[in-house]
C-alpha cells in the first residue's frame, strides 16, 4: 500500500538560491504519526507548507510530494483547495492562522462542510456541533455562536482540532499546535489529539521542537537541522539508539527531564505536564 504521504528529495531555496531545506526524503505511513523534530529555523514549517501547496512566494521547490501515491506537484490552485480540509487537515500554532476573527465558530465549521459536502446547512450544523463535543468542548451551542477572541487559548486549539478533523481527512498536519499554551492545557490538548488520531485511524505529520512531545506521539521521528534531515527511524530506535551527535544530545536532555533533573534543552522547551504523563505511562 502507498504511504499516506511520501516526500522524495525535497529541496527549497530562497530567492538568492540559498538552500532552506536540502534533499529531504521521508514517508508518513497510513494510520501512523511521523514527528518532524528540530530546532527553530531547521526547515520543519517550510516542509509542511510544501506538502500543503502553501509555500510563500519567491521560494523555489524541487522534489516529489505524493499523497497516497498521487503526485501533488502538478496540481492547480483549485485542485489544492479541494485537497486541503478534505484530504489533508491542518492544525496551526495560532488560532488566527485558521479562524476568522469576525465570523462565529459555528458558521466557519458549517461553511467548511458545505464547501466540500452535498449536505444541508441544518445537517452541517448538527455535524459541526457533534465534532465540537468530540473535542470535549462544553456548552457546544454557546461555542457555535462565539467568536474566536471570546474563547480561551485551549478552547481555540480544540476548535482548530475540530475543524481539521471535521471532514475526516486521511492526513492531519499539526505544526507546533500547542507551543503557545500553558503546560497543563498543552498536555490536555495533546492527549486529546493523540486519542482522536488513533480512534479515527488518521495519519499525522506532527511538527515540533520538543523531543518529549515527539517521544509521546511518534511512531517515526525525523530529526532536522539547518534544512537537512540528519537522522530518521522508528521512535524507539531514535530515542533508544540515536546515531547522530545532535540527536544524542536531544536524548540526553529527554532522559534528564524524564528523571526530573531539569537541565538546559538544546532547543528550549518545557512540556512538564506531557512529560509527567509520559513518565506515568512508562511506569505503569
Ligand atoms: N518566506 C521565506 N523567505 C525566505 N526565507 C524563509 C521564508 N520562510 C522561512 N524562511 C527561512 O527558512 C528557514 C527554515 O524556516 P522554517 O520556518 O521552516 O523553520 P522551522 O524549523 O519551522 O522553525 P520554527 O519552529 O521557528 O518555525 C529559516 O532560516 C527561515 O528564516
Amino acid at each position: 500500500m502507498a504511504a499516506a504521504v511520501e516526500i522524495k528529495n525535497l529541496s527549497i531555496r530562497n530567492a538568492n538560491g540559498r538552500p532552506l531545506v536540502h534533499n529531504s526524503s521521508f514517508s508518513l505511513e497510513s494510520g501512523k504519526t511521523y514527528c518532524l523534530l528540530g530546532e527553530s529555523g531547521s526547515g520543519k514549517t517550510l516542509t509542511s507548507k510544501a506538502i500543503l501547496g502553501m509555500l510563500p512566494e519567491g521560494l523555489q521547490m524541487s522534489g516529489d510530494i505524493m499523497l497516497h501515491g498521487k503526485d501533488l506537484n502538478r496540481l492547480s490552485k483549485r485542485e489544492w483547495r479541494k485537497i486541503r480540509g478534505k484530504q489533508v487537515g491542518v492544525i496551526f500554532q495560532h488560532p488566527e492562522q485558521a479562524l476568522h476573527p469576525s465570523i462565529p465558530i459555528g458558521r466557519q465549521l458549517c461553511d467548511l462542510m458545505l464547501s466540500h459536502l452535498p449536505i444541508s446547512r441544518y445537517e452541517a450544523e448538527k455535524q459541526a456541533e457533534k465534532m465540537l463535543s468530540q473535542v470535549f468542548l462544553k456548552d457546544t451551542a454557546h461555542v457555535m455562536k462565539s467568536y474566536s477572541h471570546e474563547l480561551s487559548g485551549g478552547m481555540n486549539q480544540r476548535v482548530m482540532i475540530a475543524m481539521a478533523l471535521l471532514l475526516r481527512p486521511e492526513v492531519v498536519i499539526a505544526d507546533e499546535p500547542t507551543s503557545a499554551l500553558d503546560v497543563t492545557t498543552q498536555a490536555e490538548v495533546i492527549s486529546l489529539l493523540h486519542h482522536l488520531i488513533l480512534e479515527l485511524n488518521m495519519s499525522m505529520l506532527f511538527i515540533t521542537h520538543d523531543i518529549l512531545l515527539a517521544g509521546y506521539l511518534a511512531d517515526t521521528i525525523g530529526v532536522m537541522r539547518d534544512g537537512e534531515m540528519i537522522e530518521q527511524g522508528s521512535a524507539a530506535r531514535i530515542l533508544g539508539q540515536p546515531e547522530h551527535e545532535y540527536t544524542r544530545q536531544l536524548c540526553r536532555y529527554r532522559s534528564q527531564r524524564l528523571l526530573g533533573k531539569g537541565g538546559a534543552s538544546p532547543n528550549a522547551s518545557s512540556s512538564t505536564a506531557v512529560q509527567r504523563n509520559e513518565w506515568k505511562a512508562n511506569s505503569e
